[in-house]
C-alpha cells in the first residue's frame, strides 16, 4: 500500500473478461470463470495506478445479470464511496448487459466520485485477450481526480463512454462499444486519461432516485414489434404481473393498430406504457404518429428499450403522473 496513490476498489461481477477456454484460438468459451486477484496480477502495473481491494460480487455471464447483483452492487458501490477512504469503484462486467447495470448504477449511486464498468470481448486465455488493458485502463480512469463528475462511466477498447449514451453494438468484435448519439466522453490510453465533454443525462448526484431498503422492483416487460406482431403481448405481460410495459417499437416507436388497441385498453388500467425503438439511432418523438395525448403513452426520448425498462423499473417504485414520468424520460 502506498499512501499517496488513490484507493480503488474492483468489484468484479464476472463476464468474458472473467472467461476460460480451453484454447486461445476458438470462439467457445464459459464467462466468468476467474476471480478478482487473477484478473488484477494479469494487468502488469495496474498496482502502480492505484491501491487496489477487489471484491467479487458475482460471477455470472452479464446474461444472468440479475435486479438482485443490481441492488447488491448499489448498496456497496453508495457505502463504499461515503467512505474517505474510497475514491473509486472499477465493476468488472459481461459486456451483453453492461449498459443496463451503468444506467441503474448512474441513476441509484449518490457520489461525485468516479464509478467505472468495464469488461472484454474475448476471454482471459483468448489470443489477444483485451480484458488486461481494459481493467488497466478502467481503474486509471476510477483513480484520476478528472473523472470526478462524470457519473458512471463505461471504459472500453481506449474509450470512455457516459452510461446513459452507450451500447453494445458488435457480438464479437473489441470495437463494440459506442455511443452513437452523443458521442465518447473521453479517451484513455494506457491509463492516460482526456476528457472531451462532461455527460448531458442527469445522473448520481442530481439523479432523483434512490433503492436504499428496496429489496425488488416492480415488473417492467419489453415487447418487440414487427410487422403483423399478434396483439395479445400486452394483454399476457399484464397477466404476468407486469406494472409497466416499454414496446421496442418499428421506427419512431410504432406498433400496429391492433397492439395500440390493447395498449389504449393497459394504459386506462393504469399500466405505464413506453414507447421505445428497434431503430438503432434517433430519438421517439411525442405525438409523432401515436397521439401520445390520448393513448396516454411515454415516449423513450433517446434511451434504447433495454435501458427505458431500468428507468421505468425505478419511476414506478414511487406514485408520479403520466406528465412527470415524460419529464423524467425527457431528463434522465
Ligand atoms: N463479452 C462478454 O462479456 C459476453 C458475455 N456473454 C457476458 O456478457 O458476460
Amino acid at each position: 500500500q502506498n499512501k499517496d496513490l488513490p484507493h480503488v476498489v474492483i468489484l468484479a461481477t464476472g463476464g468474458t473478461i472473467a472467461g476460460t477456454a480451453e484454447g486461445s484460438n476458438q470462439a467457445g468459451y464459459t464467462a466468468g470463470q476467474l476471480g478478482i486477484n487473477t484478473m488484477i496480477d494479469a494487468a502488469p502495473g495496474i498496482k502502480e495506478l492505484a491501491n487496489i481491494t477487489g471484491e467479487q460480487i458475482s460471477n455470472v455471464g452479464s446474461q444472468d445479470m440479475s435486479i438482485d447483483i443490481w441492488l447488491k452492487l448499489a448498496k456497496k458501490a453508495n457505502e463504499l464511496l461515503a467512505s474517505d477512504d474510497v475514491d473509486g469503484i472499477v465493476i468488472t462486467h459481461g459486456t451483453d448487459t453492461q449498459e443496463e447495470t451503468a444506467y441503474f448504477l448512474s441513476l441509484v449511486v449518490d457520489s461525485n466520485k468516479p464509478i467505472v464498468t468495464t469488461g472484454a470481448m474475448r476471454p482471459a486465455t483468448a489470443l489477444s485477450a483485451e480484458g488486461p488493458l481494459n481493467l488497466y485502463n478502467a481503474v486509471a480512469v476510477a483513480a484520476s481526480p478528472k473523472s470526478k463528475g462524470h457519473g458512471v462511466t463505461v471504459v472500453m477498447n481506449d474509450q470512455i463512454h457516459a452510461a446513459h449514451d452507450v451500447t453494445k453494438f458488435n457480438t464479437t468484435a473489441v470495437q463494440s462499444f459506442m455511443s452513437p448519439i452523443e458521442g465518447q466522453i473521453g479517451s484513455v490510453i494506457y491509463g492516460d486519461i482526456e476528457y472531451f465533454r462532461k455527460p448531458y443525462s442527469t445522473h448520481t448526484t442530481k439523479s432523483v432516485f434512490s433503492v436504499k431498503g428496496v429489496k425488488s422492483l416492480p415488473r417492467v416487460d419489453i415487447i418487440y414489434a414487427y410487422a403483423d406482431m399478434p396483439a395479445d403481448f400486452v394483454t399476457s405481460s399484464i397477466k404476468k404481473g407486469a406494472k409497466g410495459i416499454v414496446i421496442a417499437g418499428v421506427g419512431n416507436g410504432n406498433m400496429n393498430a391492433a397492439t395500440l388497441k390493447e395498449v389504449k385498453k393497459a394504459t386506462d388500467k393504469g399500466i405505464v406504457v413506453v414507447r421505445s425503438t428497434r431503430v438503432p439511432l434517433g430519438d421517439v418523438l411525442r405525438n409523432a404518429e401515436v397521439n401520445d395525448d390520448e393513448y396516454k403513452t411515454i415516449v423513450s426520448d433517446e434511451l434504447n428499450p433495454a435501458k427505458a425498462r431500468v428507468l421505468l423499473m425505478l419511476t414506478l417504485l414511487k406514485d408520479r403522473s403520466l406528465n412527470e414520468i415524460q419529464e423524467i424520460f425527457f431528463n434522465y
